[in-house]
């Protein structure tokens, strides 16, 4: 059923339409409770196309709505909260998904009156698949992570997590689907050198994680002992792992989700 909480976008950006695209495709909230603003007026377009309502400055969208999604850069967080502060009341919450961007920043620009939560989301909310976690701050209670839990539930997996472990979920998940793009690009640029048509190759590359990942969540089995089912004695598979081993596949991935969690921990400074 949808909420008739009245939802705001204060930077409808990537990330923001992902996430307003996901809550109203999955009857979550009408687009007409969903209001933006955006200095970029092609994105208030682009929002006002799948009928939310884009509102003319921030200020407008504290006014409009009760919940207030902050999807503008880390950088420009502080003074977007400031400009709207003297608008915000008890009411208000504010759903912080900036990397990096503390509750003890967000707090102090806010001022005292918002409740304020953090969340860490990515963009397969999109198709309703959303990796996410959030942790709560200043003013919010139960109520207020009940409906974040609904709202992201509605487009995949939300976690609670304390704040010191938000940049992990930021390198990890937050970041993470670019990763696997990459994977996915990889893969399909191995099927296209051993002859594949691209349309192909990229099918049967995203189709092929894609169901990996299901086997992960639906058996509850250790990737490795997944990994261990395809690799049969001598086969092919073990020849593709061990050439993926000698790349030193493991502590590449390592090494990307530290150092985006890492900047995310430079962006907090
Ligand atoms: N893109 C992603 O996959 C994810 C992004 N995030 C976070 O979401 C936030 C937005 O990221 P993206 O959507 O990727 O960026 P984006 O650049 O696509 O969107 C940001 C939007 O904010 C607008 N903007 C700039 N200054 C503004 C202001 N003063 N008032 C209102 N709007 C303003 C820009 O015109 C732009 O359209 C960032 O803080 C990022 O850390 C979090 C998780 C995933
Ligand atoms: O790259 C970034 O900074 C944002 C935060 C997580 C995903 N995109």
């Amino acid at each position: 059923m949808p909420t008739e909480t009245k939802i705001g976008f204060i930077g409808a950006g990537q990330m923001a339409e992902a996430l307003a695209r996901g809550f109203i495709n999955q009857n979550m909230v009408e687009a007409e409770h969903v209001f933006c603003t955006d200095p970029v007026e092609a994105r208030k377009e682009v929002f006002r196309s799948f009928g939310t309502v884009p509102v003319d400055g921030n200020i407008a969208v504290a006014e409009a709505a009760e919940v207030i999604f902050i999807a503008v850069k880390p950088q420009y967080v502080p003074v977007v909260l400031r400009e709207i502060s003297p608008k915000l009341t008890e009411k208000h919450l504010i759903v912080s998904i900036a990397a990096g961007v503390t509750l003890a920043v967000l707090t102090e620009a806010a001022g005292p009156k918002a409740k304020i939560i953090r969340v860490m989301p990515n963009t397969p909310c999109l198709v309703g698949e959303t990796a996410a976690a959030m942790c709560l701050g200043h003013g919010a209670g139960s109520a207020d992570a009940d409906l974040l839990q609904r709202l992201f539930e509605s487009v995949g997996r939300i976690f609670r997590v304390d704040e010191k472990l938000l940049s992990a979920v930021t390198g990890l998940s937050g970041s993470g689907p670019a990763y696997i793009f990459l994977v996915i690009e990889a893969l399909s640029d191995g099927g296209v050198r051993a002859g594949l048509p691209r349309d192909v190759a990229q099918a049967l590359a995203a189709q092929t994680v894609l169901g990996s990942a299901k086997l992960v969540l639906e058996t509850g089995k250790h990737p490795g002992a997944l990994k261990d089912m395809v690799t049969s004695p001598a086969g092919t598979t073990i020849a593709g792992v061990h050439e993926l081993e000698k790349a030193g596949i493991r502590a590449a991935f390592m090494n990307a989700v530290t150092a985006a969690s890492a900047r995310a921990d430079e962006l907090a400074e």
